[in-house]
């Protein structure tokens, strides 16, 4: 992803000494990983909906300055996989994390520094490309000067235990925006040097539509799994991002198809007034806005295609 040659979006670097690139916030729930996005966001950004056209990631937040632009990915959590969806999610995230040019592991130093941190680390040893580590640890102004030193020597004693090298231990207190500016320094600084990437692209890319039908699939599936076990497809027809809306409230618009094989199926799918209709798409408009961080608008029909497992021609149409 630093290689200015193959991925510029078409932007121009503002100079030689223009460093960009992306840095992804890891840790586990609660880390004040959001809180942190927003406090260096700040007011410099559009919180992105939208992506560098050449990266399929989820923009978080671009910090953009005359010196660089850093953008930040987003990616869900590692999840023990119980469904090949959770298997490919889980892959996804290992490559975003591969291709980014920093992972900053958040620790609050609230908390001690338990296994789920560990196994987090432990992961990002493991990549088969691994990108600078940054250690951030988080809320400092929830303790004591004597509590974060210690906290701050546990960090580090993570490099000899799990074979790591943190490029920076970094404490910070987004509440209180104490050493934000410097740590938006620090890693702008570890960046390489490359384009100014722009996010100017309409999600319409294969694969995170595929996604966003198999995440409304699941949700479909899990009120009708024994009722109707294989015979449900999903088709998204149109992703875009809604036009005229202020930057700091983008909205996403999915048109999505549930394909069912028989007029009798399409009843159970939709349910008694609408209602299983309408959870599911609760359920699957809840999971797409998190997996892709934007809000979404998600519109969800239901078509009968007569035996599509069948029909060399629906099969081709529905992607298999
Ligand atoms: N006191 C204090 N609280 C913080 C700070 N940063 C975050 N918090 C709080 O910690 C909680 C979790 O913060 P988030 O930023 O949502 O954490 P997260 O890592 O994004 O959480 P997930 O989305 O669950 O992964 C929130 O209640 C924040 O207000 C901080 O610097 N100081």
């Amino acid at each position: 992803m630093n290689d200015p040659g193959t991925t510029g979006a078409g932007g121009t670097a503002e100079g030689k000494d223009y460093r960009s690139g992306f840095v992804c916030f890891v840790g586990r729930p609660n880390a004040g990983k959001s809180t942190l996005t927003n406090a260096l966001v700040g007011q410099k950004i559009a919180i992105a909906s939208d992506k560098p056209q050449t990266t399929r990631h989820v923009v978080r937040g671009i910090i953009s300055r005359p010196d660089g632009q850093l953008i930040l990915i987003d990616t869900p959590g590692l999840h023990k996989p119980r469904t090949l969806l959770g298997e490919r999610l889980n892959d996804l995230v290992r490559d975003t994390w591969s291709e980014v040019d920093v992972i900053a592991v958040c620790l609050p130093a609230n908390q001690r520094i338990g296994p789920g941190d560990s196994y987090l680390v432990e992961q990002l040893a493991h990549l088969r490309r691994r990108p600078t580590l940054v250690a951030i640890a988080t809320k400092t102004d929830l303790v004591s000067g004597e509590r974060l030193r210690e906290h701050l020597l546990k960090i580090q004693s993570l490099e000899a235990e799990l074979g790591i090298t943190w490029a920076h231990i970094f404490p910070v207190s987004a509440l209180t925006g104490d050493a934000v500016e410097a740590l938006g320094d620090v890693l702008l600084g570890m960046l390489p040097q490359g384009p100014m990437y722009y996010p100017d692209d309409e999600f319409t890319d294969e694969p995170e539509e595929q996604l966003v039908a198999e995440l409304i699939r699941e949700a479909v599936l899990e009120g009708v799994r024994d009722e109707l076990p294989h015979s449900i497809a999903v088709i998204v027809e149109e992703m875009s991002m809604r036009a005229d809306r202020p930057e700091d409230r983008p909205l996403l618009d999915i048109y999505a198809s549930m394909v069912v094989e028989r007029d009798s199926q399409k009843g159970i799918v939709i349910g008694h007034k609408g209602e299983r209709l309408r959870d599911v798409g609760t359920a699957a408009r809840h999971q797409i806005s998190h997996l892709l961080g934007v809000p979404v608008h998600l519109d969800l029909k239901v078509k009968v295609m007569k035996d599509w497992q069948r029909d060399p021609k629906y099969l081709n149409r529905l992607g298999f």
